[in-house]
């Protein structure tokens, strides 16, 4: 008999819930739980979500749990938290979210979980860092979304500028999950041709323009909270991308947030790279051979991240 997939979402907020929505309708988990603070929100989600099964392409069964469904859980979702609110930087929630990801961690763990994590809650790559800490779980099993909505934004306003569908470009943004992330155009190419090629010489096509598009996916946050409050179909299908890449075993290139131990020339933090990832959770790291600015520019970021961690109070990370 084949092994059933325990997926648990923590926080069924905007994001939590968008996330399950998505996992239906891709039919990914056998077993989804929902687990949130406000419990009245978690069960309404669950009998609104079991009304859809009917259209789903498999059965999913959906419940609303608590910490002990984690032990034996596949992957574990975290989405819970603060999220920002308008002029509200990534990096400015560090404070309310750090104290929830303890205590949340730490009935995850209790419960004897022994899976992989996947943290999406804000600012991402440094609270990646405490699960990690808080968890003692090996490295490559704690991994955060880091980039993997920029890039998809990237992805997508590239492939708009080119005329191209977003699924023949390769281009990632690396770095922290906000706003001093960075463009990789050393490496980015539409259909097997790099866009710098695609510049030169053109008079369709320039650089001013590809800078304006960036400026565009590194404040894309800001732009849809101002319109609408928040973001969360983006990241919901960009998490449903990565449980499939986990629970698939699929050796997918996606851009997470991992740890870094050397590579990049960056040492002891989280941070937003592209990695391979299956089951194990993350394989390997892909090291980009990034010209001296690009260099520059992640080093920059690191260090913001680093400096983040060290104002947070001593304990906070042990
Ligand atoms: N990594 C990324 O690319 C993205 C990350 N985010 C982040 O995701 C996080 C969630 O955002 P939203 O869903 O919009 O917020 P939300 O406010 O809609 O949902 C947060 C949920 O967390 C729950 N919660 C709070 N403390 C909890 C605890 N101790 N245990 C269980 N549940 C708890 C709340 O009850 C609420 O339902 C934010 O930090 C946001 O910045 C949002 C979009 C993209
Ligand atoms: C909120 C957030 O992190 C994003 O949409 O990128």
């Amino acid at each position: 008999m084949e092994r059933v997939n325990r997926v648990v979402v923590i926080g069924t907020g905007f994001v939590g819930s968008s996330y399950a929505f998505a996992m239906l309708n891709q039919g990914v988990a056998d077993e989804l739980v929902l687990i949130d603070l406000n419990k009245d929100k978690t069960e309404g989600d669950v009998m609104d979500l079991n009304h859809g099964l009917p259209f789903a392409p498999s059965h999913t069964k959906i419940w609303h749990g608590d910490y002990s469904d984690c032990k034996q859980a596949d992957l574990v979702v975290i989405t819970a938290g603060a999220n920002q609110k308008p002029g509200e930087t990534r990096l400015d929630l560090i404070e309310k979210n750090a104290a929830i990801f303890k205590s949340i961690v730490h009935d995850i763990m209790a419960n004897g979980f022994d899976g992989i994590l996947l943290v999406a809650t804000n600012p991402v790559d440094v609270l990646t860092y405490m699960t990690w800490k808080f968890s003692g779980l090996p490295a490559h099993r704690v991994i955060g979304s880091g980039t993997i909505l920029d890039t998809a934004r990237f992805r997508y306003l590239i492939g708009d500028y080119f005329d191209v569908d977003t699924r023949n470009i390769h281009a990632y943004i690396i770095g922290e999950h906000g706003d001093s992330e960075l463009p990789v155009w050393s490496h980015a190419n539409v259909a097997g041709k790099s866009v710098k090629e695609l510049i030169r010489g053109s008079n369709t096509y320039q650089m001013e323009d590809l800078e304006k598009l960036f400026i565009n996916v590194r404040d894309a946050a800001y732009h849809i909270i101002d319109r609408k409050g928040a973001t969360y179909y983006g990241i919901a299908m960009g998490l449903v991308r990565l449980t499939k890449a986990i629970l698939h075993n699929e050796n997918a290139v996606l851009t997470v947030s991992t740890f870094l131990s050397g590579q990049y020339g960056q040492e002891d933090l989280y941070i937003g790279v592209p990695a391979i990832i299956n089951r194990a959770g993350v394989r390997e790291v892909v090291e980009l051979g990034l010209d001296p600015d690009e260099q520059e520019k992640l080093h920059h970021s690191s260090e913001l991240l680093k400096k983040t961690m060290n104002a947070l109070d001593g304990g906070m990370i042990q």
